[in-house]
């Protein structure tokens, strides 16, 4: 088992990544999500008092109303009442979210159940982009399968640059298509027609790009059934909902060719059953993954293979630490109840599972890469967890 005494990574150190997020993309967002809705003083105070709070206070509690207070009290007790600067950036940076969820009346009053990050999410469904990456599955059809696999796989990966969150503060243009690592080959052979979870994460074009590659899977027989775990209510700014995934296949149903032909597949796949949409409180947890309740833990060990989406949950799967980067990704999720594979394009710090030489250069060459988004990883663990029996 690899060391988990890693240190873990905070906001602390001025300038740091992670202490960007709090002093430039939590301000940016606030005022866009402030720009995009009409909320009222009392959302705009709150708000405003939160961004004070997590740069400059202590961690207060949720009030004593909010639905999952009881979670927050087991998942927050090592944490509220000290500096937000202080805490594992992996907790502070969900509970920031929690906390915005929160201030904009997500859960209670006239607000709840108002998405304060949908405009952003259907500006990106309308827009250009992805209008053009419906046009773009056209093309798919003229490949031979092995083409259509890897461009299907690249696409879900480097969808995940269409990252709200990371859009806001980031200069990266686009795709590089430069992989830090690359296990892409040892992932085929887990797909043997049985059930794959995918662990979705953002809406609108990655989703896109997810739902293809499973409509994919599903048609090609490589997946009997595949299970998408969607967030229960939104989360880091363009985290996929059910609501997102019923967004994304009426622009498929819609459109025109292959798009419509997926869309319609798809719907026809969810009203069957191979295609099974599912959540759990854990999937907005402030923690890592190793710390995953039994329920979750089976669910995931019933799976052939788990394909775990972006750049949050790659932090929640490996742990948000700050590992050697030649740490052994078998290492760092041997505690994964089965086998499990991450699709990632780089936007923060943790990494682990690199040959010491691909480390070296990228570190000398370009040393913006852990959090620029110029690189991706595709990183596959093939055994199933220590410690855990299938169906146990
Ligand atoms: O999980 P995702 O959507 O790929 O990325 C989430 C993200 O934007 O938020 C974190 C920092 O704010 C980073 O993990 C990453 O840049």
């Amino acid at each position: 088992m690899s060391d988990i005494s890693a240190p873990p990574i905070t906001c602390a150190e001025p300038g740091s990544f992670p202490w960007g997020v709090f002093h430039e993309r939590h301000p940016a967002l606030i005022r866009r999500i402030e720009q995009a809705l009409p909320y009222g003083p009392a959302e705009r105070r709150a708000l405003a008092e939160l961004l004070r709070e997590s740069r400059h206070d202590l961690v207060a509690t949720l009030p004593p109303d909010a639905p999952d207070l009881a979670l927050w009290q087991v998942w927050g007790k090592e944490h509220f009442g000290r500096p937000w600067p202080s805490l594992p950036f992996l907790w502070s940076e969900s509970y920031f979210y929690r906390r915005l969820l929160e201030a904009t009346g997500y859960f209670t009053g006239a607000w709840q159940g108002v998405d304060p990050f949908a405009p952003f999410k259907r500006a990106e469904l309308a827009g250009d982009a992805f209008a053009a990456d419906l046009a773009a599955l056209d093309a798919r059809e003229s490949l031979t399968e092995a083409e259509r696999e890897h461009a299907l796989l690249t696409t879900a990966l480097w969808g995940n640059l269409a990252d709200l969150g990371f859009t806001i503060t980031a200069t990266a243009s686009g795709p590089t298509g430069a992989l830090a690592a690359d296990d892409s080959a040892a992932l085929w052979p887990l797909l043997d027609g049985g059930l794959v979870h995918v662990v979705a994460d953002n809406a609108a074009r990655e989703l896109l790009a997810d739902l293809a590659l499973i409509d994919h899977l599903l048609a090609s027989g490589r997946a009997g059934e595949v299970g998408l775990m969607v967030k229960p209510h939104p989360y880091y700014v363009s985290d996929a909902t059910a609501t997102d995934v019923l967004a994304c296949l009426a622009r498929l149903t819609a459109g025109s060719g292959e798009a419509a032909r997926v869309g319609a597949r798809l719907t026809q796949a969810l009203r069957d059953g191979r295609l099974r949409l599912w959540t759990h409180p854990f999937a907005c947890a402030p923690l890592p993954y190793r710390d995953m309740p039994d329920d979750l833990r089976r669910e995931f060990a019933a799976a052939k293979v788990t394909v775990m989406k972006g750049d949050l949950n790659y932090r929640r799967l490996a742990g948000d630490r700050h590992w050697p980067p030649t740490t052994p990704f078998a290492e760092v999720t041997g505690y994964f109840p089965g086998p499990v594979a991450a699709l990632r394009t780089v936007k923060s710090d943790v990494v682990t599972g690199l040959t010491p030489q691909t480390a070296t250069t990228l570190d000398a060459q370009t040393p913006t890469w852990r959090t620029a988004g110029t690189h991706a990883l595709i990183q596959v663990r093939t055994g199933t967890g220590a410690g855990f029996s299938r169906g146990s």
